[in-house]
């Protein structure tokens, strides 16, 4: 290494998207040239054989404060992110309490600001309380210094069709998007823990079918149409949502969605042991699914990958499994999932891996500085991936406060070296800085 100059890095042979090797120098936080460059005077990082992409973003995180820091607080789950590849995170609104005020979201933003490892952009609720009924502040959000752009009840449907309309007319004012947990409570019973079908009958639990999400999304697909707001739908799950997501584009709907990584790879058949681990909501699907899911993110249909980072307590998870908390990690593992289901397959290349993990996310929640793509003249939000390692997940390893981790044990092809925050590291050769 030669003298340095704080605030100048040199990232040197890193391939950009890859697909051309360059070396990118970053001089206070922004990318200042692209080329083949010398180091006088910069920190060099070397970035031979790994992939630079623009640093990730993540539309959907469950980051837990306040009210439940033991399973994780707005410092780990930032840890967890930046060691993940991401630059911003959208933190869902489903805390103790809930973010539906402006100062709960302001509160949020400034937990992120002092963590400073990524941008952590707070969800709105849509109502208050998340009750479904009345509709939360949602222009005095907006408006706040946290400039709420993406509102949702995550964890819960908004299920009243007048509520998802009053919603959708709201933020249409503003650009803003409402987030929909895509589950209809009438269709999936309050006992409901796995996907309804040939395995729930024989292992004896309440199942919930795929057509509870479908006809949600077909009705707010709808309400989009008629209302000319924009709806996104979050942890797409079925074959028969993406059917109507798909022809909700052709006609031009203003219709988003996001897949998780454990619904790209994990299907219902885990649940054979009864392990909480994989209980998620929405559930795990049979392999059609996955299938149909894979095509249509590798097509566009599905627009962005959103890990749904779930941290739960141990006391929360590890009980039997109808009494078990719904989710699991995400962060941590999702670029080298996404790597493996989509890339390694030859689905997707490296720069659609960018486009549905940072470009069109960042454009989702409308978060600038991010989802920029590697040019000269933008925030250095850059995170180096080695497309060849042999990464075996650890859960004990994970930086989160939690443990609910369905990826302990798998051996994956590609992980995160580097993440760069406006071109400061946050992550180096694989360790938070
Ligand atoms: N995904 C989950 O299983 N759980 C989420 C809520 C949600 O995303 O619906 C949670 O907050 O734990
Ligand atoms: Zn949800
Ligand atoms: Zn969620």
């Amino acid at each position: 290494m030669t003298e340095q100059t704080p605030g100048t890095i040199l990232l040197r042979g890193a391939s950009l998207l890859g697909e051309r090797s360059a070396d990118v120098l970053v001089v206070d936080g922004v990318i200042a040239e692209i080329g083949s460059l010398s180091a006088e005077g910069a920190r060099v990082v070397d970035a031979d054989g790994l992939v630079a992409l623009p640093g990730l973003v993540d539309l959907h995180t469950h980051l837990r404060e306040p009210g439940r820091e033991d399973a994780e607080t707005v410092v780990t789950g930032s840890r967890a992110a930046a060691m993940g590849g991401f630059t911003a995170v959208l933190a869902m609104a489903n805390t103790s309490p809930v973010t539906d005020t402006a100062e709960a979201a302001e509160r949020v933003h400034d937990l992120g600001l002092a963590a400073g490892l990524v941008d952590v952009q707070p969800v709105g609720a849509v109502t208050k309380g998340l009750g479904g009924e009345e509709l939360a502040e949602l222009g005095l959000m907006a408006r706040s210094r946290a400039r709420v752009r993406v509102f949702s009840d995550d964890g819960r449907c908004v299920a009243d069709p007048r509520v998802m309309r009053r919603a959708l007319e709201y933020v249409k004012a503003f650009g803003g998007v409402v987030s929909q947990h895509s589950q209809d409570p009438d269709l999936a019973g309050p006992q409901s823990c796995c996907h309804e079908g040939e395995l729930s009958g024989r292992l004896g639990l309440p199942g919930w079918p795929g057509v509870a999400e479908e006809v949600i999304v077909a009705r707010d697909v709808m309400l989009a149409r008629h209302t000319g707001s924009r709806v996104h739908v979050a942890h797409a799950s079925t074959a028969g949502t993406v059917e109507v997501l798909r022809w909700a584009k052709s006609q031009g709907i203003a219709v988003t969605a996001e897949v998780t990584p454990h619904h790209l790879l994990l299907t219902t058949d885990l649940l054979s042991g009864y392990d909480p681990t994989y209980k998620v909501n929405p559930p795990l699907r049979p392999a059609e699914d996955v299938e149909a899911l894979r095509a249509a993110l590798a097509d566009g249909t599905i627009d962005a990958v959103a890990t749904d980072h779930a941290p739960h307590a141990r006391h929360d998870k590890e009980h039997a499994f109808v009494d078990a908390a719904f989710g699991m990690l995400g962060l941590e593992t999702a670029l080298p999932v996404v790597a493996s289901v989509m890339v390694e397959s030859g689905l997707m290349t490296w720069a659609d891996v960018a486009r549905v993990m940072s470009t069109t996310p960042a454009a989702i929640a409308g978060l600038e500085g991010h989802g920029r793509g590697l040019e000269v003249g933008a925030p250095a939000n850059i995170v180096l991936v080695d497309p060849s390692a042999d990464l075996t997940v650890d859960r004990d390893a994970s930086v989160s406060l939690s443990r609910n981790n369905p990826w302990h044990g798998r051996t994956f092809g590609a992980a995160v070296r580097h993440t760069l925050l406006r071109g400061r590291p946050t992550v180096l050769d694989g360790s938070l800085v």
